[in-house]
């Protein structure tokens, strides 16, 4: 189990606020932090691997004391376990891939690991690149290979894939749950990706303002939801976009873009430019076309 509670007063996107997490997570799962610009996720992976400090508060991973401020414990970076992609892939401009890959090797860890990961990662024919000469795409798996080099236990993921187009990050999506599993890690991951929430995560925890508003599984979360008024408004679908249960149709209501969950039979007749109903029915959004 991880257990995380902690307290940092942040300067909020409307004035100060404060971040306030009670949360316990399972370990070996995909948990996705998702809410609006600003409210306190990338603070929470930072308090998290040890880059920012929280003001109170106790991190929990399994059964070692990584952060408990009443007892001025705060384990370093280095010494938490802990593997970090970013959005940009911050890689050694002046090594190869595999030289980036074998930098990040922990001296005292097993050798065969930078191998293993060339061959999963499938970075072979572009072992002995620079990263200026690599794709988007190429670069993100290099970062995440070079992030599980140091076999950590918990991998935090703050939007990896948001820069590749909707292909390569279909792939990427691949690769980071194949190493998920094969490495039996816990992965937090930030995402504004309904489709790619759905496709990796286990577990949605969704903050706003700094604290933590629902969580459940993502079909709880994005499926499910209990809408307390009903509602209708017309709008344009603008996209449609197969995810493997469940299609996300975006939709222009006036200025507002909103992306809806919908079910095969409710997007079969709907094309892009067709004007349609939003509404409400048992608690659920559904979509019909209305021209
Ligand atoms: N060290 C800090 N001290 C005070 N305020 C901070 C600090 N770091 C970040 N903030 C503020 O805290 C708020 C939350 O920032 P954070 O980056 O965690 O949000 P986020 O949910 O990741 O947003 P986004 O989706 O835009 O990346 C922001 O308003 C930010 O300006």
């Amino acid at each position: 189990m991880i257990n995380i509670q902690i307290q940092k007063q942040l300067d909020g996107p409307e004035g100060p606020m404060l971040l306030d997490l009670n949360l316990q997570v399972p370990m070996g799962q995909l948990i996705t932090l998702y809410g609006p610009s600003g409210a306190g996720k990338t603070t929470t992976l930072k308090i998290l691997s040890g880059l920012m400090q929280a003001e109170t508060g106790k991190i929990m991973v399994a059964d070692s004391t990584w952060l408990d401020t009443s007892e001025k414990i705060c384990l370093k970076p280095q010494d938490r376990e802990i593997g970090y992609v970013f959005q940009d892939y911050a890689l050694f401009p002046n090594m190869s891939v595999r030289q980036n890959l074998k930098f990040a090797q922990p001296k005292d860890k097993d050798s065969g690991i930078v191998q293993e990961l060339i061959q999963i990662m499938e970075l072979e024919n572009i072992q002995d690149r620079k990263p200026d000469t690599l794709s988007g795409g190429q670069q993100q798996r290099v970062a995440l290979a070079r992030a599980l080099v140091q076999q950590p236990k918990i991998l935090l993921l703050d939007e990896p894939l948001s820069a590749l187009d909707l292909k390569i990050r279909l792939k990427l999506q691949d690769y980071l749950l194949q190493v998920h599993r094969k490495y039996g890690l816990t992965t937090f991951l930030i995402s504004h990706d309904i489709g790619e929430i759905h496709r990796l995560s286990d577990w949605v925890v969704v903050l706003e303002e700094g604290s933590v508003v629902r969580q459940g599984s993502p079909s709880e979360i994005f499926i499910n939801q209990n809408l307390s008024g009903k509602f209708k408004f017309k709008g344009e679908v603008l996209h449609i976009e197969k995810n493997e249960v469940v299609y996300i149709v975006t939709v222009l209501v006036h200025n507002e873009v909103v992306k809806i969950i919908a079910q095969e039979s409710e997007v079969k007749n709907l094309g892009i430019g067709d004007a349609v109903i939003v509404a409400s029915k048992a608690f659920n959004p559904i979509i019909y076309k209305v021209s």
